[in-house]
């Protein structure tokens, strides 16, 4: 794959993510997704929305590298994701389930991914503990995972994703399992993180509200086969505060996606039937 995929317009941020026609037809047949181009600038804040099966998972384990495209090409930092260390950039993916080690105390599975790249005690002690510390954790870290609620689970999940020091977020739905009030929660801390450490976040939810509160720009996606069919861009400053989720400009961008959404799922209806 070429290094240099795109130009870079002077003045404007880098390209975190660029995704070239990629596309993702599974072993079985099932074509998950037709071709696809997006771009995401560094420090962005995108969000991934769409009917049930569109393919947002399939294209988020693509950008990971979790998944190879069946045909297309996919650059983090204008370099393969499996060369992505040569642009001295990182990358951390946050998974629906927090997937922790019942066995080991919150500590020990924050410093998972140090131990596993062999990161010296001395050095990885101290990146645990601010992990900690920026989800608010600090003082459980020597629980074990089933004293926690659900919320603080999915915060040790996302402690030991910014453990590596990333930057880039590729988050799948962190927060689906959550109650609301957790949740909101939980968006205005990533909101925090994202500003204050500078990251660039690719989301995938299925709540319209999570999508206005967080994003930059919001990708909408339709299912069979999967493809993105619409971009909005939330043009609202940051930080925001849950205020902003009653304000008018909040409801008429719901009211867009909530169109959108109507839109790409029934198109994604009249595609089953024909
Ligand atoms: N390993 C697989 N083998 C075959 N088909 C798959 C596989 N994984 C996903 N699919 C299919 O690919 C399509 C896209 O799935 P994907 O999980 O990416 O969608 P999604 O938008 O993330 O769905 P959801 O919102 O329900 O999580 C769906 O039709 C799904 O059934």
């Amino acid at each position: 794959m070429d290094d240099v995929l795109s130009t870079q317009a002077l003045g404007r941020p880098p390209a975190a993510v660029e995704v070239l026609s990629a596309h993702k037809t599974y072993p079985n047949g099932t074509v998950a997704l037709q071709p696809v181009d997006l771009s995401i600038a560094e420090g962005e804040f995108v969000t991934l929305l769409g009917p049930s099966g569109c393919g947002k998972s399939t294209l988020l384990k693509m950008v990971a590298g979790l998944l190879e495209p069946t045909d297309g090409r996919i650059a983090l930092w204008r370099k393969p994701v499996q060369r992505l260390e040569e642009s001295g950039k990182r990358m951390a993916f946050v998974f629906q389930a927090p997937t922790l080690m019942p066995w080991a105390s919150v500590e020990s599975n924050v410093r998972l991914p140090l131990d596993l790249s062999k990161v010296p005690r001395s050095e990885a002690d101290g990146r645990v503990a601010d992990a900690l510390a920026l989800v608010g954790l600090t003082k459980f870290a020597k629980a074990l995972p089933r004293a926690l609620s659900g919320g603080m689970q999915m915060r040790v999940s996302i402690a030991r994703s910014l453990v590596v020091q990333p930057n880039l977020l590729l988050m799948d739905e962190p927060f689906g399992a959550l109650d609301e009030i957790t949740r909101h929660k939980l968006d205005a801390d990533l909101l925090e993180l994202w500003r204050e450490k500078k990251l660039t976040v690719m989301f995938v939810t299925h709540s319209i509200h999570e999508a206005v509160f967080l994003s930059n720009r919001v990708v909408m996606m339709a299912a069979r086969p999967g493809r993105i069919v619409e971009e909005v861009v939330i043009d609202e400053p940051y930080p925001r505060q849950p205020e902003f989720m009653v304000t008018p400009r909040f409801a008429e961008y719901a009211k867009r996606l909530q169109d959108s959404l109507l839109r790409a799922s029934l198109e994604t209806d009249e595609e089953v039937v024909s």
